[in-house]
C-alpha cells in the first residue's frame, strides 16, 4: 500500500519540481523543438557525445554534402527530473475504455503512481480489476463529484471521448486548488493555454511546468516522430503523404465498423481520407500549414499497432544513409524512439512502449524520402505517452515505471 504524504509535503514537492525544472532547452521561442535550429558543427557534436564508428562515414558523407552533424536539441530528463519521491493521488475518468485499462496497468508497476478513483458508468459498484495497490471501486463520477474530490487528487487523468471532457475540465479551472490534468481527447490540442505533451519534439521544460496537459493522439505521435528529425531538409511546396493503417483499439469500445472485428475479417477500411483531425494536429504541431500534410487512415483486423508510411519531399538530393543518420542523431538517448534500418513491422510493436522509425528509401531523384514508422497506439500513442507527462510534471525520473527495452 502506498503511504499518503501530508498536502504540505505534496505541494512543497510539486513547488521543488517547477523551480528545479530550469532544464537546458534550446534558445529559440518556438514551442516545438524538431529541425536542425540547433545544429551543432561536426567538431562541437564530437565533443557532445562520442560518435560510433558506423557514424562516421555517414557523416563524413554530410560534411561532403555540407550538412551539419546534429544532436538531439532536447535530450530525455531521465533521472535529472526526480525531484519528487513523493507518491501522487491519481484519479482515471474513463477507466473502463482501452486506453484507461492500459493507464490501470501502467499505474499498477509504478512506484509513486496512487490510483484512487476510477470512474466509469458503466462499471460503477464494481471492483478495479489488475490493481494490486489497494481496493478501489469503480465510481460515476460527474463534474461536480470530481470537483468534491479534487482536494484528494494530484493528477486527473481524462480518458475519455472526444468532445466529452469540457465540464471537468472548466469545474477543475474554477477551483482553487490547480491539480494537474492530462485529458488524451482531441480536446484541447490546438489549445495555446494547454502545453502539447510530446516530449521528444517539444520542449520539456514546458511540460514540467504545466498543470494542463494535451496528449497527442496516436497517428500523430507516429506522424511527428517520423517526420520531425527531416523539417530542415522538406520541400515546403510539395505535400508529405502519410498513408496510416490502425488496429481497431484505436476506434475505442464504442460499437463502429472501425472496431467491428467481422467485418474487418480479411478486410481493410479506409476512412476521413481527407480532413482527420491528426492531419491537422500534425501539421500544426510540427509547424506546417494546411495542406502540407495529407494523412489517409485505415483500420485493419488486429487489435493494438499502427503502421505509417511517410512519403516525404526534399528540397536538396540526399541519399539514404546520410538520412538515417540525421534521425540517429536527432533522436538519440531517446528511450521511446528507435530508429532501425529496414521498415519496421507492426506486429513486432502490439504491447510495446517505444515508436520504431525505418525504411528511408530514397527515390531516383533522390529529392522524395519513404520512411516507415511503427507504435502502439495504446501505448506510445496514449497510456505510455500520458504516464511519460505525469512523470515530467509531477517531478518523477521521465521514465519511471515504463518498460524500456
Ligand atoms: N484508442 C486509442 O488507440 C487512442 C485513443 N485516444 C483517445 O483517448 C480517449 C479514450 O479512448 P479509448 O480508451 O479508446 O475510448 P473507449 O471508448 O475505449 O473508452 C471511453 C471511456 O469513456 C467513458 N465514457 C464514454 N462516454 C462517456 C460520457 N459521455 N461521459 C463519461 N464517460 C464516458 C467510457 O466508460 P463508461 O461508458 O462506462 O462511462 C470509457 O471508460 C479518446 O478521446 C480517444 O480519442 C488517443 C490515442 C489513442
Ligand atoms: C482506428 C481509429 O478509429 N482510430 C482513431 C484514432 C484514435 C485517436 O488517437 O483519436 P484522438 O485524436 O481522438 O485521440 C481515429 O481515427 O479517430
Amino acid at each position: 500500500m502506498l503511504s499518503s504524504a501530508p498536502m504540505a509535503m505534496r505541494a512543497a514537492a510539486r513547488r521543488a519540481v517547477r523551480s528545479s525544472s530550469s532544464i537546458a532547452t534550446a534558445p529559440n521561442s518556438n514551442r516545438y523543438v524538431v529541425g536542425l535550429n540547433y545544429s551543432r558543427s561536426f567538431s562541437s557534436a564530437r565533443s557532445a557525445r562520442p560518435i560510433a564508428h558506423h557514424a562516421v562515414s555517414a557523416i563524413a558523407s554530410q560534411q561532403r554534402r555540407g550538412y551539419a552533424a546534429t544532436t538531439n536539441p532536447n535530450p530525455p530528463l531521465g533521472k535529472k527530473n526526480a525531484s519528487n519521491d513523493v507518491p501522487s493521488r491519481i484519479g482515471l475518468i474513463g477507466a473502463r475504455g482501452y486506453t484507461g485499462q492500459a493507464l490501470v496497468e501502467l499505474l499498477n508497476n509504478h512506484p509513486y503512481m496512487d490510483l484512487r478513483h476510477v470512474s466509469s458508468r458503466e462499471l460503477a459498484g464494481q471492483e478495479l480489476q489488475g490493481y494490486s495497490k489497494r481496493k478501489i471501486t469503480y465510481e460515476n463520477l460527474d463534474a461536480e463529484a470530481v470537483l468534491q474530490l479534487d482536494s484528494e487528487v494530484d493528477c486527473w487523468i481524462m480518458a475519455l471521448p472526444n468532445g466529452v471532457c469540457k465540464p471537468f475540465v472548466d469545474i477543475l479551472n474554477q477551483g482553487a486548488k490547480k491539480s494537474l490534468i492530462v485529458d488524451l481527447s482531441a480536446d484541447y490540442r490546438f489549445d495555446d493555454s494547454w502545453t502539447y505533451g510530446l516530449p521528444e519534439l517539444q520542449k520539456r521544460s514546458d511540460i514540467c511546468q504545466s498543470s494542463r496537459i494535451s496528449n497527442p493522439g496516436c497517428y500523430s505521435t507516429g506522424s511527428q516522430l517520423g517526420i520531425g528529425a527531416l523539417l530542415d531538409h522538406i520541400d515546403r511546396s510539395k505535400t508529405i503523404n502519410v498513408f496510416g493503417v490502425s488496429g481497431y483499439s484505436g476506434a475505442g469500445t464504442k460499437p463502429s465498423p472501425k472496431n467491428d472485428v467481422k467485418l474487418l475479417h480479411d478486410n481493410l477500411i479506409a476512412y476521413s481520407l481527407t480532413g482527420h483531425i491528426h492531419e491537422r494536429e500534425v501539421a500544426h504541431s510540427l509547424g506546417l500549414g494546411q495542406g502540407e500534410v495529407a494523412l489517409m487512415p485505415h483500420v485493419a483486423s488486429w487489435f493494438r499497432g499502427i503502421h505509417l508510411t511517410i512519403s516525404i519531399p526534399l528540397k536538396e538530393k540526399m541519399d539514404s544513409r546520410t538520412i538515417r543518420q540525421i534521425y540517429q542523431d536527432r533522436y538519440a538517448g531517446e528511450k521511446l524512439v528507435k530508429v532501425v534500418g529496414e521498415a519496421p513491422l507492426v506486429k513486432d510493436i502490439a504491447g510495446k512502449h517505444h515508436v520504431e522509425i525505418g525504411g528511408f528509401a530514397v527515390d531516383s531523384t533522390g529529392k522524395r524520402v519513404v520512411v516507415a514508422a511503427t507504435i502502439d497506439n495504446l501505448s506510445k500513442g496514449a497510456a505510455t505517452q500520458c504516464l511519460q507527462n505525469m512523470n515530467l510534471a509531477l517531478g518523477y525520473a521521465e521514465y519511471e515505471g515504463i518498460p524500456v527495452e
